[in-house]
């Protein structure tokens, strides 16, 4: 067995950064911008009017001071004459502020005749004018790798950057194993149950970037497992989810062998998740899960979804765990590190009664995870906890 950061760092060995794909700026929303990119333009590009009101020289503000309108500026028709002594422009929000004017008065505080306006509140100090680029400069630049956000993708249209350079994202065949599964929706036999880890692994690595392609349930025999690999073709990661003990039914480790996987670990000192196992499969990365639903979705939680983000180019961040106090007492850990499923009480982490790996209500109902580390004495009420939030 080796431990959690020895197995994590194996696992990011088998994979590296995709090839880079150029996008279109309205389908980048959270890809992985591959290549730093900067702004063609300043924003705004000239200095603008906050608000609608009236333009006139800083200078001549005060309450009491009257001006003559001599035209128009509104967003996209700027006015093209100088403000001189005096008068004032009209002005809209957008609007580029015109020559020889430095303040915007707003119309609120503004008494209007025919061309004629009183300044009838005291106006303030704000100029209510945005200084050109005081968004963004020509030349500033979003830095690579990022995963893109709304807010980002609204900041490079602003940029005129309409082409993106992103990772491809990477291909993740999802395999399950085991005569007793079928699919929702399905009428199981007497002894079966219905596949579950498929779809919640499926929504964890879509979540973080990946496009999964769910294979075929595999029968628990040589022949159907075999299939069922070949049906992986293509694929940048194969993750196979149960078989991975050691019963006579759990036949994963031995066919991916026989089909060339050169293995790098096999069990990993961790509660749930014992039976991990990965390595070079091929072109490819294999993670064989174990079967267990929440084990599975623990060991993707902590292991596939670094790898995925590994090949979107994301730098690795190992997971930075927090501290928070325990709302219970527990008992001393065992040589496995116990990634138990908390919630929060208050302000302390109360981890369940029921830790069993097979319990998918429990990890529904999860926040954290507290991390009993391997061998870690029994912790009292209030003893501080490491934890990852799920
Ligand atoms: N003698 C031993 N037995 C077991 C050991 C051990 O060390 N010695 N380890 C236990 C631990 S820990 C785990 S975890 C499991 C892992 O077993 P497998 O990876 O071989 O998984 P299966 O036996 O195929 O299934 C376990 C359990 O999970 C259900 N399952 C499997 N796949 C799915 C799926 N896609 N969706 C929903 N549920 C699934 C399956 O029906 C079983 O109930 O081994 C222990 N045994
Ligand atoms: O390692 Mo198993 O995952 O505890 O049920």
């Amino acid at each position: 067995m080796i431990s959690v950061a020895d197995a994590r760092a194996a696992l990011l060995d088998l994979v590296k950064p995709l090839d880079v794909e150029t996008l279109r700026l309205a389908d980048t929303a959270g890809r992985v911008l591959a290549t730093s990119v900067s702004a063609r333009r300043d924003q705004p590009p000239f200095d603008a009017s906050a608000m609608d009101g009236y333009a006139v020289n800083a200078a001549e503000v005060e309450q009491h001071a009257m001006f003559k309108v001599v035209g128009e500026a509104a967003a996209g028709h700027g006015f093209q004459g100088r403000v001189g002594a005096g008068q004032a422009v009209r002005i809209f929000t957008g609007a580029p502020v015109p020559q020889g004017a430095s303040f915007v008065v707003i119309q609120e505080d503004v008494h209007r005749k025919g061309d004629l306006i009183t300044l009838s509140n005291d106006p303030g100090t704000n100029s209510n004018i945005r200084a050109r680029g005081c968004d963004f400069a020509v030349g500033q630049t979003v830095t690579a790798p990022r995963r893109l956000s709304p807010a980002d993708v609204a900041l490079l249209a602003a940029m005129n950057i309409a082409e993106l350079p992103v990772r491809r994202r990477p291909v993740v065949a999802l395999l399950s194993t085991g005569d007793e599964l079928v699919m929702p929706g399905q009428t199981p036999g007497p002894d079966q149950i219905i596949v579950s880890n498929t779809f919640g692994l499926k929504a964890l690595l879509e979540q973080h970037g990946a496009e999964v392609r769910v294979l075929p349930i595999a029968r628990d025999t040589d022949s159907a497992l075999r299939t069922a690999f070949t049906l992986a073709e293509g694929a940048d990661l194969v993750v196979t989810i149960g078989g991975a003990s050691v019963g006579d039914h759990d036949l994963v480790a031995g066919v991916a062998q026989s089909l060339g996987l050169e293995r790098s670990f096999y069990k990993v000192a961790m509660r749930p998740g014992k039976p991990l196992m990965a390595g070079r499969f091929g072109p490819r990365a294999m993670v064989g899960l174990p079967g267990n639903p929440v084990s599975a979705m623990v060991c993707g939680r902590l292991f596939v979804v670094p790898m995925v983000e590994a090949m979107l180019g994301l730098p690795d961040q190992p997971d930075r765990l927090k501290r928070a106090p325990l709302a219970i007492a527990l008992p001393r850990n065992g040589p496995r590190a116990h990634y138990m499923r908390a919630m929060w009480t208050g302000d302390r982490l109360t981890p369940f009664d029921n830790q069993d790996s097979s319990l998918l209500s429990v990890l529904a109902q999860a926040e954290a995870l507290v991390l009993h580390p391997p061998n870690a004495p029994a912790a009292a009420v209030d003893d501080l906890v490491e934890y990852l939030t799920l």
